[in-house]
């Protein structure tokens, strides 16, 4: 990013390179300021600070509102926003431009026009024209410049179902397919990305966005939250993209982390009372207290890595003569594609600093390291995330305390309990014993039948778990259900003399049975 003097003042930058700079990221909103404070800069500005995102602004608009509604709307002169651009832009090192309110024709130009001259590394477009309470905030005279200049510069644009009617000429928006077409189409308008929200679809009890990549579709879901204070979800959701990005997450991560805050911070928040009106602003900062957010993966939970799950147990590791570190690394070389530690008898402090060596081994294979029951053990080195038993805390306060990006696994037995869990926000669930097994003792054996249940009625992905080894494993995963994505193990890899053998056995064998037609 290139320095540019400040034309409009006589002091002349200093020059200061990058490695000196103490360097944070920084997302630049280019908004309208809501005098409630639920939506617009302000919503950019409370997220951003949430994300430990610097955020700078560029003021379109004030607005007189409430939680009753938009009373009254006030434009900045576009020359001034043009100066306001330049200032920032010229200076300031900003890796992301979010734009929300843009209220006339000329200041979609005027902003295209600063992005040309001072490229930035990303783009959010949130193609702000109408506020859930309906009140209009940019009116048809901007679809020209959104269609033909700003949407071919974006790296994701995010209409509400309104805002993406509009801009396809008021296309009907009833369902979610209907959201599959406006994200296709909106697509071919020229932006990267495209993610059509879900928040305002009538008649449906999830809340569900539509991400289009331009190759991909991905329906991002979650329980529809029961609160008034939903006002400022979009400008919440389009700056914690544009705070994520700015981090150096990929697009598809940057959504489902934006998704996951907006959603634990309307639960976090459902029974705030400000204002008299029907939509009221939540909370961005009273969830996420205390809670360590420096987790260096960079993309959230992926499904597919819950293929090869190795669980540790340290009695077997006693037996064996070996450290919990040196079987975690034997159990990654060999193929694991996710580490649970299952420390029973190891006193805290150790479980700490033994969890924190292994997070490093796993790390540098890129390998996700969950901590079984023990929250904060998992907090104190700063996991990738839990797993959790049916007498544990629930999931929904581990999300509480664990915030938005952590993974959550939760043991489910029966339909029901794999509903709470997707209901409490968990990321996956391990379904078993499948088989006999005695690494947990009165543990109710569920059969193939059993899981084949649980995995028919999960919404989230499943792990199978419970005396599996190299010679049923193969029987597991020609289940043939879509949700089950692996095994998970414990005997048949730790108490075997050589992990790295078993394991890359054990992936061989599942990889095979994979494969199988069903
Ligand atoms: N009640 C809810 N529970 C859970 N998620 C929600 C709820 N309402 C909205 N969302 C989510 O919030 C995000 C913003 O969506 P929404 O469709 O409300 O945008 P918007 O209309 O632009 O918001 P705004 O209220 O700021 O105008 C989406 O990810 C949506 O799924
Ligand atoms: C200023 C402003 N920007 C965006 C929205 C959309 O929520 C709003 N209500 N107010
Ligand atoms: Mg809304």
């Amino acid at each position: 990013m290139q320095l540019q003097p400040n034309s409009t003042s006589n002091s002349t930058p200093i020059p200061i390179s990058e490695s000196q700079r103490n360097k944070i990221p920084h997302v630049l909103t280019v908004a309208g300021s809501d005098s409630g404070s639920g939506a617009g800069i302000q919503a950019d500005l409370k997220t951003c600070a949430a994300r430990r995102v610097y955020c700078s602004t560029v003021i379109t608009a004030v607005t007189a509102q409430n939680t009753l509604g938009v009373q009254g709307v006030n434009m900045v002169p576009e020359d001034f926003v043009a100066q306001q651009l330049t200032s920032v832009l010229s200076d300031m090192n900003v890796d992301v431009v979010k734009t929300g309110m843009l209220p006339s024709l000329n200041m979609v130009k005027v902003l295209c026009q600063s992005l040309r001259k001072f490229p930035v590394k990303a783009l959010v477009v949130d193609p702000v024209m109408v506020s859930t309470s309906g009140d209009i905030l940019a009116g048809p005279s901007v679809l020209a410049g959104f269609r033909e200049e700003l949407l071919p510069m974006a790296d994701i644009v995010t209409p509400n179902v309104k805002e993406a009617s509009a801009l396809l000429g008021d296309m009907p928006m009833k369902s979610v397919s209907d959201m599959r077409t406006a994200a296709k189409l909106l697509h071919d308008l020229g932006p990267r990305n495209v993610l059509v929200k879900g928040g305002d679809l009538p008649n449906s009890s999830d809340a569900i966005d539509v991400f289009f990549d331009g190759q991909e579709f991905y329906e991002l879901s979650s329980p529809r939250v029961n609160t008034r204070n939903t006002h400022g979800t979009g400008c919440t959701l389009a700056s914690c993209i544009a705070a994520e990005l700015a981090k150096g997450s990929s697009m598809l991560s940057a959504v489902k982390i934006a998704k996951r805050f907006v959603e634990s911070a309307l639960d976090y928040s459902r029974d705030l009372v400000i204002g008299n009106g029907a939509q009221g602003p939540f909370d961005h900062f009273l969830a996420f207290k205390n809670i360590s957010q420096s987790s260096c993966r960079q993309d959230r939970f992926n499904p597919n890595d819950l293929f090869l799950y190795a669980v540790t147990d340290s009695r077997m590791n006693s037996k064996w003569g070996r450290s919990i570190a040196e079987a975690v690394k034997a159990a990654v070389e060999g193929g694991a594609t996710i580490v649970q530690l299952r420390e029973k008898d190891v006193e805290t402090q150790d479980f700490v600093d033994a969890a924190k060596v292994c997070l490093e081994i796993c790390r540098s294979y890129g390998v996700p390291l969950l901590i079984n029951d023990r929250i904060d053990v998992a907090l104190a080195c700063d996991a990738d995330g839990v797993h959790i038993g049916q007498s544990d805390m629930s999931a929904r306060l581990a999300r509480t305390l664990l915030g938005p990006e952590k993974v959550i696994g939760v043991s489910c037995k029966t339909p029901e309990q794999a509903h709470q869990a997707w209901i409490d926000g968990a990321d996956y669930i391990g379904s078993g014993g499948v088989y006999p097994t005695n690494t947990k003792a009165n543990n109710r054996t569920i059969g193939l039948d059993g899981l084949r249940e649980v995995c028919k009625a999960s919404k989230l992905p499943v792990v199978a778990i419970g005396g599996i080894g190299m010679s049923n494993a193969g029987a597991v995963m020609k289940l043939g259900v879509p949700s089950l994505k692996g095994v998970a193990v414990v005997s048949a890899l730790f108490d075997r003399e050589c992990i790295l053998t078993e394991t890359r056995n054990l992936h061989a064998v599942i990889s095979e049975a994979a494969l199988l037609p069903q």
